[in-house]
């Protein structure tokens, strides 16, 4: 283990691998990305070069030992860095958040996204996610945002904030989750929205950075959540980092969020229409900025962030991480003990931090020992199966 991955607040909590038969990371190598392959290769046209490639880094991941990127890459230097002291290992020996993330950007490789030619800069997963987009459930989940409207204040926040969180959970619609009946509730492991609510009430007209984690249904109710902190005053700015490539087939570049924002500003729904109208301002007048950084890429926990970007979450009155990936990474990819206290994990966080996530993998803190036991009770795969969300908030002290 290099010391990058042990975290300056603990731990002694077994860092994740992929190497163990049959566990969940296990699986995504040998189970999941298998299939992710044979999608993407069907999806695009590809030649020759590229779909031997494909395949080469499958047996390879599966099978075989770390290989560098290729010499004229122009991240190898910061990949020779980030993999030191890994080359030539198997896979599975690696940290699994640091080999989930190199396969892709290895897989970015082989389909020719960085090299100059006809497949340059384009998003191998660019299919999945305009299908998704076009979809009539969007249609639906848009169209409700409508019904919204005439709830009281409070409710209307808890609805899009649901809508946020369970928008993660690809399979849910605005129609399930943001009804305002509190349904999704009961599927909450960890709740703290009051809290959220309270800091951001507490520093009203601050700047609020939002980390986005999947493009389309993930996205949309992100943005709608965004509208509502700049709308309402909770924030007078917001910055919304994206991943600068493609990565984790459905996480959100640039591009996801111009999609998006034209799927609303385009929505036959009024309401749609008029937080897409809203948003587009807002980004016209800076009150909201997408970004991105390299280190959203990276294969690291962000206690390891760059000095740069560091100073960048500081200004934020809060940060809301979305998603299963940015959990793990702010946490760390550990099999923590699932009391520990999320505030001891977080306390690297260079801002108050909100944790927004369905449970989709086994890493979970913050959790009572009254809730891990009705958990486990229920002998379901609870960690990873989406069924279950949280909402954790780290204030500032
Ligand atoms: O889109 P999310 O919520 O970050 O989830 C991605 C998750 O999918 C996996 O890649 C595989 O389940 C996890 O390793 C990862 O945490």
């Amino acid at each position: 283990m290099s010391t990058k991955e042990t975290s300056p607040t603990v731990s002694n909590a077994p860092v994740i691998r992929s190497d163990v038969p049959g566990s969940f990371s296990w699986g995504v190598f040998h189970e999941r990305h298998p299939k992710l392959v044979r999608q993407v290769l069907d999806a695009l046209p590809y030649g020759p070069a590229e779909r031997a490639a494909v395949e080469r880094l499958l047996e390879e991941s599966t099978g075989g030992v770390l290989e560098p990127l290729q010499e004229e890459a122009a991240d190898v230097a910061q990949w020779r860095e980030w993999g030191a002291g890994r080359w030539g290992r198997p896979w599975g020996e690696a940290p699994f958040l640091w080999a989930e993330s190199y396969f892709y950007r290895r897989l970015l490789e082989a389909i020719g996204y960085f090299r100059p030619g006809a497949w340059r800069g384009i998003d191998p997963f660019a299919p999945f996610k305009d299908a998704e987009l076009a979809g009539s459930a969007v249609d639906d989940e848009l169209a409700a945002l409508s019904r919204l409207d005439g709830l009281p204040e409070t409710r209307r926040a808890a609805a899009l904030l649901s809508s946020a969180l369970w928008g993660n959970r690809a399979d849910l619609s605005f129609g399930i989750t943001a009804d305002a009946t509190g349904t999704a509730a009961a599927d909450l492991v960890a709740d703290d929205s009051a809290t959220l609510w309270s800091e951001l009430e507490r520093a009203h007209g601050g700047q609020v950075c939002v980390v986005a984690d999947n493009a389309g249904r993930e996205l949309l109710p992100d943005l709608v959540l965004i509208d509502h902190l700049l709308a309402g005053g909770l924030a007078a700015q917001v910055v919304l980092y994206v991943k600068p490539q493609p990565y984790y087939v459905s996480d959100a570049t640039t591009a996801d969020v111009l999609a998006a924002l034209d799927r609303l500003r385009t929505a036959p729904a009024p309401a749609a229409g008029a937080i897409g109208g809203r948003l587009w301002r807002a980004m016209n007048d800076g009150a909201l900025v997408v970004r991105t950084h390299a280190f959203f890429c990276a294969p690291l926990p962000f206690h390891a962030m760059p000095a740069d970007l560091r100073a960048e979450l500081a200004a934020a009155t809060m940060t809301i991480l979305k998603g299963d990936l940015n959990y793990r990474r702010l946490v760390g990819d550990r099999l923590w003990p699932p009391t520990t206290p999320f505030g001891d994990t977080v306390r690297h966080f260079p801002s108050p931090v909100a944790a927004l996530r369905t449970l989709k993998s086994e890493v979970v803190v913050g959790l009572t020992p009254a809730t891990v036991t009705r958990l486990d009770d229920t002998a379901t795969p609870w960690r990873t199966d989406g069924r279950h969300a949280l909402i954790q908030v780290a204030a500032r002290p």
